[in-house]
């Protein structure tokens, strides 16, 4: 640390808990002069333990640490979502002058980062959202990074942000996302997936616990193996390990110790809500979303089970696994349409200006939802940029149709032993109805009409039309 000069550091972050300090410290191991800033201690005292090999510096102080930065002073926020990031950025502002720039990398609400960029642009001072994705792991060595909003602060910290990144083919998992607050809300989106395919591994385990009979030992067996093939992702990766991992309390594994109540921090609720402000169907997201708060009604569920009775078992035959393995593609393979869908909708609502391929390309290394499929999402955008559906590519759509049989055999197995597969019927029926040519709409139209005068188009002229229905034209 150079004494005589306080300004020393390049890069500077508030907040210095799991990710915060853990991109910090990858980005002194690339050779970049960092200082942090958290009103803990004890996180001072381990950032500083950890980084003990870099001159790097922790403040409890936020004016030191303001000072402590080289000008523009570019300072990144990793701190929980929500009034903290407003608090953090009302504390900063007085401190900074014009040009400096905020990067916050929490997983903010896209609106608020709307928000906080014109608040910020008033005084001069630049503001930009990027969701980052990889937990801890990722962060220390090498997260999917989605930067979006203000170009010019981004070309500041461009080359930091490639050098810190996974990379997939030597090639960087981070790019300019787009406009506005674009980069917060690829991330949201990207989160939306991340819990439906949760839930698909989720129900899968159910199948094979409770439909099956399989042991930990035998599901863990099933999921390394899909591991090795078209399924292998960082989900499916760290899934099967679950399946192994001892309790040292009771000495078991830990998986069944755990209670069946799932939590959740928003950014999933907040993909389905956007999804419907924007009329984008993403029904897998939307169910994985509802069956989290279906699993924190336990003592009703114990209650009903009681009343209603237990599931069956699956009467398998003797390719069960295989087509098991079909309906997990094709669901999975929903879930990302159904996310990319909602992006291509975002990107013209908002003005965003995604570039689709871009995005695949990013969340192929480094993020929670990274997979071997995302290399076929990103083969498709990059052959056509506009493409509104990822099932309008022939690739694709090559590869769902050959997984329909097993899906259907997987689903109507499940529904008819009573064993709940919210996720994976609601892929099933989610595709069901896009492909289908006429759907019954018009009979909801016709009752709009009959009961609310709300009208109707019909299919052979143009224009509004109204029936007085209690005329009874029979
Ligand atoms: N964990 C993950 O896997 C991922 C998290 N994120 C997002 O990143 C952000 C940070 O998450 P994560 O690192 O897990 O959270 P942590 O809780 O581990 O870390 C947040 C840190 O910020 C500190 N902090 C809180 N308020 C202030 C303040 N006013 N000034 C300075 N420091 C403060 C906290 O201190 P204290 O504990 O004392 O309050 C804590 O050390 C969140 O938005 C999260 O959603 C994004 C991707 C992945
Ligand atoms: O952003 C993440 C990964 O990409 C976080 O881990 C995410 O916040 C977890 O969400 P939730 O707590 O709602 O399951």
């Amino acid at each position: 640390m150079n004494k005589d000069n306080k300004a020393q550091f390049a890069f500077g972050m508030v907040g210095l808990g799991t990710m915060g300090r853990n991109l910090l410290l990858n980005m002194a191991d690339n050779g970049f002069a960092v200082t942090g800033y958290d009103k803990s201690e004890k996180m001072l005292q381990i950032f500083e333990e950890e980084g003990k090999s870099h001159n790097l510096k922790g403040y409890a102080d936020i004016n030191e640490f303001v000072e402590s930065l080289q000008s523009p002073r570019t300072i990144i926020l990793l701190v929980p979502a929500g009034a903290i990031v407003d608090s953090v950025i009302l504390e900063l502002q007085p401190l900074l002058d014009k040009g400096d720039i905020i990067i916050d990398s929490g997983n903010s609400y896209f609106a608020d980062t709307s928000r906080r960029y014109l608040e910020l642009k008033d005084k001069g001072i630049h503001f930009f959202g990027m969701g980052i994705s990889g937990g801890e792991e990722g962060a220390r060595f090498g997260p999917s990074m989605m930067p979006g909003g203000d170009k010019e602060a981004y070309a500041v910290v461009k080359n930091m942000l490639e050098a810190v990144s996974a990379k997939v083919n030597d090639e960087p998992c981070v790019t300019y996302i787009g406009a506005g607050a674009s980069g917060h809300f690829v991330k949201m989106t990207h989160n939306g997936i991340e819990y439906a395919i949760m839930q698909l591994l989720a129900e899968t385990y159910e199948i094979l616990k409770n439909g099956l009979d399989y042991d930990n030992n035998q599901i863990q067996q099933v999921f390394e193996s899909w591991n090795n093939g078209r399924l292998k992702s960082f989900l499916m990766e760290i899934t099967k390990d679950v399946f192994l991992f001892k309790d040292v309390k009771t000495g078991n594994l830990l998986v069944d110790e755990i209670k069946d109540e799932a939590k959740s921090k928003g950014t999933g609720k907040w993909t389905s809500q956007v999804a419907m402000d924007v009329e984008m169907p993403i029904p897998i997201i939307d169910t994985a979303v509802s069956t989290r708060n279906l699993s924190k009604l336990k003592k009703l569920r114990v209650e009903l089970n009681e009343a209603f009775g237990p599931t069956e078992k699956i009467k398998a035959s003797k390719d069960f696994i295989d087509d098991l393995e079909e309906a997990f593609y094709f669901a999975m393979a929903n879930a990302y349409a159904q996310g990319m869908h909602l992006l291509w909708k975002a990107s013209i609502d908002y003005e965003y200006g995604l570039k689709m391929a871009e995005i695949a390309k990013i969340w192929r290394g480094g993020c929670i939802i990274r997979a071997e499929f995302l290399e076929d999402i990103y083969q498709a955008y990059k052959k056509q940029p506009d493409l509104q559906h990822l099932f309008s590519d022939a690739n694709v759509q090559a590869k769902i149709k050959k997984s329909l049989k097993g899906t259907r055999n997987v689903v109507s197995s499940a529904i008819s032993a009573g064993l709940a597969i919210p996720c994976f019927a609601a892929a099933l029926t989610y595709f069901d109805t896009l492909k289908t040519g006429r759907m019954p709409s018009n009979l909801t139209q016709a009752q709009r009409d009959f009961f609310g005068a709300h009208t109707f188009e019909r299919i052979d002229s143009e224009g509004i039309f109204h029936a007085d229905w209690n005329q009874k034209n029979l």
